[in-house]
């Protein structure tokens, strides 16, 4: 029998065959008028009629756009709630903003970007395009009328973008940042260059930014800031000022703030109201259709190799290659206390260019994951062929039905397998995990103080900070906390890769990839606390002959020789920011032997370390000193006994009559790698003594310097602060405190 509904309609009902009571005497019609009776056809053009009004219904809606760029995933996670709360008043799109026609943009009526910072202040790799667009949709509009420009004639979106960041108003002191009000600011940049009145291609479409940032770094959120402005120069509406989620601080709490300020605004602008059931927009954030009635773990036979779960987790072309060699140590310090070492890859195959990247896929310890595998329940068998499953409501035109669907992307694969490869157990867990974990404590002293560090912001970024714990230590925190294998998966969020700089040149070392890497490992608590253990670098580290390892090519772009090979570099990185400049003299060292009367560039490299013991490469630099590929090596040693702490922006200033000349007569290249805090000492270094030596304004100089940027002549690659980095760490975290404390 068919089952047809006539209207539109979102209740879920029952088949009328299990619950239809038939009256007595049906079919009789005592003297009623005969019921009517419906044909096939009838019945299908009926179908057919609703669905279409059903359709029109839909696309009537105001439609919003979500746009996010994201390096580790977290502003897709939140964009992708964004996309489902809107869902509720607006026809929702979500796209990742290389997925974007930029063409569209000035047909949008709400749009609502996420977007994080990377690098020294740079969009993610999937916001770049974006971000060079929007800048000649800018550069466009202030040629059309004339527009009067504050960023100091630079003339990329990336210069622009450092530019902004620099006068931004997170320099400033607290009390000085201009507070926006949502009606000072409807239109226009939040800076002074463009007037409010400025009316440009976005005047139609509403916007709203959430930057996702960490204010560890000095250009603090800086993408999202710089979306944010040009968003408003092009005429766009701010519906809210744009807010920020601080790595170091509430970003999550931030977000959920944020969003349902935006939702409501949203609905009051253009005038909708929200569907009835959605009383309290909060709500809709919550993971509360995660439950253990919606969420099961079945048994599979599908399972795939390792590669191909990867690269469909990460959507990402996965290559599984070989260990050449267990890993050489690099230091003179003894095995056990070895801080960095050289991993050599077989990597037939994969193309790459000396300054690039590869991204890793590391496993989870063992430790770790057996603790788990003996904490969670409702799994008897941790090596037995699982699919996650959800149960997902699906709407048609016959209404609401509820079926059982695999996860779209976790992999069916043994418990054990899932919980090394694909979730990230060591990042603290966020509240919204602990709420999970609260609802299945026994002991009700646990349960309150779960729920405490739940419903208590500044308690539980106390508790975090201070504790770093990973999943395993919570539950050992909590030991009546005993959660469901399976809703703690549907929980925890993806295991990311982590990117490593390329340390050997294709043409040296053909079908090899060469590894520079420094073993992560600390303690909280200040020092006091429990070991934790980077989890990549103790992966790699553990990895013999022969192992397989999972990877792929990221291009730097931004960081390869410069074409021209005449032309003089200055290579500065300190600790593992040596690593891509190996990748460097191992091209030069190419260079020379391929064609010995070959002009080669003069080479100038400033290593730092703490003492000699971790001198990285001394005497693969010495003989390359001896061959004339590198012209100077210096060497800043920071904590050797029997001289001053040095460090290379010291020896930078010392050099700089010889730098100058390198680098501003003979137009040589500058490439900085390593930490950020060492990129912005270097920075502020060359820039104090071009302004010396030129007697130039501080204006000049940063213009200058903007330039070396757009020429390509300044080139950064930077590694992320963790949060090991104790000392960065507690003053971030006191300033981030004290902004979020003053937001309303
Ligand atoms: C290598 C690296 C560089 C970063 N650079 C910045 C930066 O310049 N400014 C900033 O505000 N945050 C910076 N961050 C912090 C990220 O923006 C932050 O972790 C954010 O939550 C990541 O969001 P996503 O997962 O959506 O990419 C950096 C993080 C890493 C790992």
């Amino acid at each position: 029998m068919a089952l047809y509904y006539l209207k539109p309609s979102f209740e879920y009902q029952d088949p009328a065959w299990r619950t239809h009571v038939w009256k007595k005497g049906r079919g009789e019609s005592k003297g009623k008028k005969p019921r009517r009776k419906f044909n096939f056809k009838q019945i299908a053009r009926a179908v057919k009629f609703t669905s279409k009004l059903f359709g029109r219904a839909l696309s009537k809606r105001i439609k919003a756009t979500v746009l996010y760029a994201t390096e580790t995933g977290k502003s897709e996670q939140y964009a992708k709630q964004l996309c489902e709360l809107l869902g509720h008043a607006f026809n929702a799109q979500i796209y990742c903003m290389s997925d974007y026609d930029i063409s569209s943009i000035e047909h949008e009526a709400l749009l609502i970007v996420v977007a994080s910072t990377f690098g020294n202040g740079d969009p993610p790799e999937n916001g770049e395009l974006f971000s060079q667009d929007l800048y000649a949709m800018r550069v466009q509009e202030s040629g059309e009328h004339g527009l009067q420009d504050s960023s100091m004639g630079v003339t990329s979106s990336k210069s622009f973008m450092k530019a902004s960041s620099r006068q931004d108003f997170m320099k400033l002191p607290l009390q000085q940042v201009k507070k926006i009000d949502r009606w000072d600011s409807l239109r226009g940049s939040t800076s002074d260059t463009f007037t409010d009145e400025t009316f440009g291609p976005l005047s139609n479409v509403r916007f709203a930014v959430f930057a996702l940032g960490s204010s560890a770094y000095p250009n603090f959120c800086a993408f999202g800031q710089y979306v944010d402005n040009i968003l408003g120069e092009l005429g766009g509406e701010r519906l809210l000022k744009i807010a920020y989620g601080d790595e170091m601080c509430g970003q999550e709490q931030s977000f959920r703030k944020w969003a349902p300020e935006v939702f409501k605004l949203a609905c009051e602008t253009f005038c909708l109201d929200p569907d009835q059931s959605l009383s309290d927009a909060s709500l809709a954030l919550q993971n509360e259709s995660l439950t253990v009635n919606t969420v099961r773990l079945v048994p599979s036979v599908s399972k795939v190799s390792l590669d191909s779960a990867l690269s469909k987790y990460h959507n990402k072309k996965v290559h599984c290659c070989k260990i050449k060699a267990q890993p050489h140590n690099l230091t003179k310090l003894s095995e056990g206390a070895k801080t960095t070492m050289l991993l050599e890859i077989c990597a037939p195959g994969l193309e790459y260019e000396p300054g690039d990247h590869v991204g890793i896929f590391p496993a989870n310890r063992s430790p770790l994951v057996e603790g788990l595998l003996g904490r969670l329940v409702g799994v008897e068998n941790p090596d037995e062929v699982l699919q996650l499953q959800l149960l997902k409501e699906k709407q048609t035109s016959n209404g609401i039905f509820k079926c059982w669907e695999p996860h779209d992307k976790i992999p069916a694969d043994t418990l054990r397998n899932l919980l090394a490869r694909f979730f990230d157990l060591t990042t603290p867990p966020s509240r919204q995990l602990l709420t999970l974990l609260a609802g299945f404590c026994d002991d009700n002293a646990d349960k309150e103080r779960l729920e405490l560090l739940v419903t208590d912001s500044s308690a539980y970024e106390d508790w975090r900070h201070w504790r770093l714990p990973h999943l395993l230590d919570v539950l050992e925190e909590f030991p009546s906390c005993r959660p469901p294998a399976s809703l703690v998966l549907a929980h925890l969020t993806p295991l990311q890769p982590r990117f490593y700089s390329i340390s050997s040149s294709p043409r040296r070392v053909s079908d090899e990839i060469h590894l520079t890497v420094a073993i992560v490992k600390y303690r909280s608590e200040d020092g006091q606390g429990d070991e934790r253990f980077g989890v990549c670098s103790n992966y790699l580290a553990s990895l013999r002959s022969n192992d397989e390892l999972f990877m792929f090519v990221r291009s730097a772009l931004g960081f390869h020789l410069p074409t021209d090979r005449s032309c003089p570099v200055v290579l500065i990185g300190p600790g593992t920011g040596i690593a891509p400049f190996r990748s460097f003299w191992q091209e030069i060292q190419v260079l020379r032997e391929v064609d010995t009367t070959m002009a080669l560039p003069k080479v100038w490299l400033f290593f730092g370390c703490r003492n000699r013991d971790v001198d990285l490469y001394a005497e693969e630099k010495a003989q390359l000193l001896q061959d004339q590929i590198l012209d100077r090596v210096f060497l800043a040693l920071s904590r050797e006994s029997d001289i001053p702490k040095t460090y290379v922006q010291d020896l930078i200033e010392q050099e700089f009559d010889s730098l100058y000349n390198l680098i501003v007569l003979q137009r040589g290249h500058v490439y900085v790698c390593g930490d950020v805090t060492m990129a912005e000492h270097v920075y502020q270094t060359i820039r104090k003594c071009i302004a010396g030596k030129e007697q130039k304004s501080e204006a000049e100089v940063e213009t200058f310097l903007l330039t070396l940027r757009d020429e390509n002549r300044y080139h950064e690659d930077i590694f992320g602060i963790t949060l090991r980095t104790a000392e960065i760490h507690t003053k971030s975290r006191a300033t981030a405190r004290i902004r979020m404390a003053s937001q309303p």
